[in-house]
């Protein structure tokens, strides 16, 4: 993966980190602590409202307490005194003080005196059924908080019922139980919507089976919660009255919706700063580093140097920089050492030491490659030979022998052109390789060496020396050539057949061959034998510096 790659995901990857560790941090810390407050604020709600319904009953309750304590109801359920009713009971406004119901027994369960709200309450009564006997009997719901007095909520048909009941005694407390006094209130929506209004709880209500009696908090969503909250029914333990508020949860919403916000911003802003710190590395530090990376992959194609600016830095990339220029510098001088040695090494090996001429390996190169030129329409292979080096070796010695070699060697560069090749083939034998040579320069060539090798003082000054060579030649016209190495040994083998035959017949002499007509595809002669059968068969012709009428004698 590439550098920049490698930084812009760096980068993603810390944007990426710190939203998610802040998403993790409000669903695992913030949402669940909101989440245990709101259950508990929801709890509270609940014992609110059953608190707000204790109230009421305990209102009703000191209502009755004073009503049925009081002589003059005591009087009344004994005398039953119209005045009672005239003075006390007629205009009693019973919604003032919060109640539906007003009620007196006596002792025995006969309802003396009933009064209502309005119209509505006793629509309301009379589908509870509570009152459809004058008298309360034994079982009737009312008689569970009779005597004692007390309060208690009762399920009736018409819905549940704040009942409070107080006994009816005379005020001093002493004499006999006259009967009981109830105040009820009907939990219905006139009374509930009071009650919102009072404590500011959208409280619902509903009789529903009884169950473990607990309260229950539930989340609906994100944005709603319900809660449950039961209060016992007196007369019916098989239901229950169900508090039920169902709310929004806003504090809930408020947080999520910040988180939101919140990694919006860091989203917002982190992209921002992660761009310009993606400009700041990009300038600061890859700029840098692929520029030394071209630089190093430019030195490592071509090993020169002369593209590599050093980076103008003080920092460790700069340092890196410069340790890799110098490096780099000193890697381009051994290189070109070991280059101009190795040129030099090549050299060596394809110079004769002796003369400084071209060697045979030289030649062997040269006639596979370095004839291969559009330029060429004809070439011609000189063999040269001296004669009787032996002896010079013998008689002057090899110091001398040497020397001789270096005289010829300079003698037949002297005699060549620039563009032929001249090479030492081994021993005291030379090779010249000349292109565009008919065989008629190449015989002018030929007697030339011959004549200035027979002129030239070889040996050492004080006490030179005559030599003469022997010399064979063959050209052939550039087309016929084939450019293979095994054809052109062939071919130079022809040449120095000649060189033998030239030395067979008395040596200084020179002899050329070339074919007549088209050249042989193939089959050069391999020998003398079969020259002298081309030169019978016409096939080929031969020159040579013999007088007139000395035919070739060939070994
Ligand atoms: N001094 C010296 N002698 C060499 C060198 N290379 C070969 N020779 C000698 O050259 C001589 C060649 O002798 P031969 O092959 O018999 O030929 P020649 O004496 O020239 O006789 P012809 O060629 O038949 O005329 C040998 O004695 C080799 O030792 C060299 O590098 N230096």
């Amino acid at each position: 993966m590439q550098i920049r790659s490698k930084l812009i995901l760096g980068l993603l990857l810390l944007l990426s980190g710190i939203t998610l560790a802040i998403w993790l941090t409000v669903q695992l810390f913030i949402l669940p602590q909101i989440e245990a407050t709101e259950m508990k604020y929801r709890y509270m709600d609940l014992e609110r409202v059953k608190q707000a319904i204790q109230r009421d009953l305990n209102r009703l309750q000191s209502f009755s307490l004073d009503w049925g304590i009081w002589d003059d109801t005591y009087h009344y359920v004994q005398t039953l005194n119209p005045e009672y009713t005239v003075s006390n009971l007629t205009g009693l406004k019973l919604d003032i003080i919060g109640a539906d119901l007003f009620l007196i027994s006596d002792g025995d369960g006969q309802i003396l005196n009933t009064v209502l709200a309005g119209p509505a309450t006793s629509e309301l009564l009379a589908s509870s059924k509570l009152l459809n006997q004058p008298r309360l009997s034994a079982e009737h719901p009312f008689n569970m908080v009779v005597n004692q007095g007390g309060t208690a909520i009762l399920d009736t048909p018409a819905g549940p019922l704040l009942l409070a009941a107080s006994p009816i005694l005379p005020s001093n407390g002493e004499g006999r139980l006259r009967g009981t006094l109830f105040f009820g209130k009907f939990i219905d929506t006139g009374y509930r919507q009071q009650l919102v209004d009072r404590i500011r709880l959208p409280v619902e209500f509903k009789l529903a089976a009884a169950g473990d009696g607990g309260s229950k908090v539930l989340f609906l969503s994100d944005t709603e919660s319900l809660a449950h909250g039961f209060i016992p029914l007196l007369n019916n333990p098989e239901r229950e009255l169900c508090l039920i508020i169902h709310r929004d949860r806003p504090f809930y919403q408020q947080v999520l919706r910040l988180m939101n916000y919140a990694i919006a911003i860091i989203l917002g802003i982190g992209s921002l700063v992660a761009l310009v710190a993606y400009g700041f590395l990009q300038l600061s530090l890859i700029k840098p580093i692929l520029q030394l990376k071209h630089q190093a992959e430019v030195f490592g194609n071509d090993n020169r140097l002369y593209h590599f600016k050093p980076v103008r830095r003080h920092d460790e990339l700069g340092q890196l920089s410069r340790s890799f220029y110098k490096m780099a510098r000193k890697l381009e001088v051994s290189l070109g050492l070991l280059k101009t040695e190795r040129q030099q090494f090549m050299d060596a090996s394809l110079t004769d030491s002796l003369t400084s001429l071209k060697n045979r390996r030289y030649m062997e190169q040269y006639l596979e490659t370095g004839m291969q030129s559009a330029e060429t329409h004809s070439w011609l292979l000189m063999a040269l030979d001296l004669d009787h080096f032996k002896r010079i070796n013998d008689v002057h010695g090899h110091d001398v022998g040497d020397l001789v070699l270096q005289q010829i060697a300079g003698l037949l560069q002297e005699l060549s052109r620039r563009e032929d090749v001249l090479v030492r083939y081994g021993g005291e034998e030379f090779v010249i390789i000349c292109k565009n040579i008919d065989e008629q320069i190449g015989c002018t060539i030929a007697e030339r060496i011959r004549q200035q090798v027979a002129r030239f003082h070889f040996g050492l000054e004080h006490a030179p020396f005559s030599m003469t060579c022997s010399i064979g030649f063959f050209t052939l016209p550039w087309a016929a050539t084939r450019q293979s190495a095994h054809e052109w040994l062939a071919m130079f083998k022809v040449a120095d057949l000649a060189l033998y035959a030239a030395k067979h017949c008395g040596r200084n002499t020179w002899i050329g061959l070339k074919f007549i007509g088209e050249p042989p595809s193939s089959d050069y002669p391999q020998d003398a034998r079969q020259v002298t059968q081309g030169l019978a068969e016409n096939r080929l012709s031969s020159f040579s510096s013999l007088a007139d009428g000395v035919s070739i004698r060939w070994p």
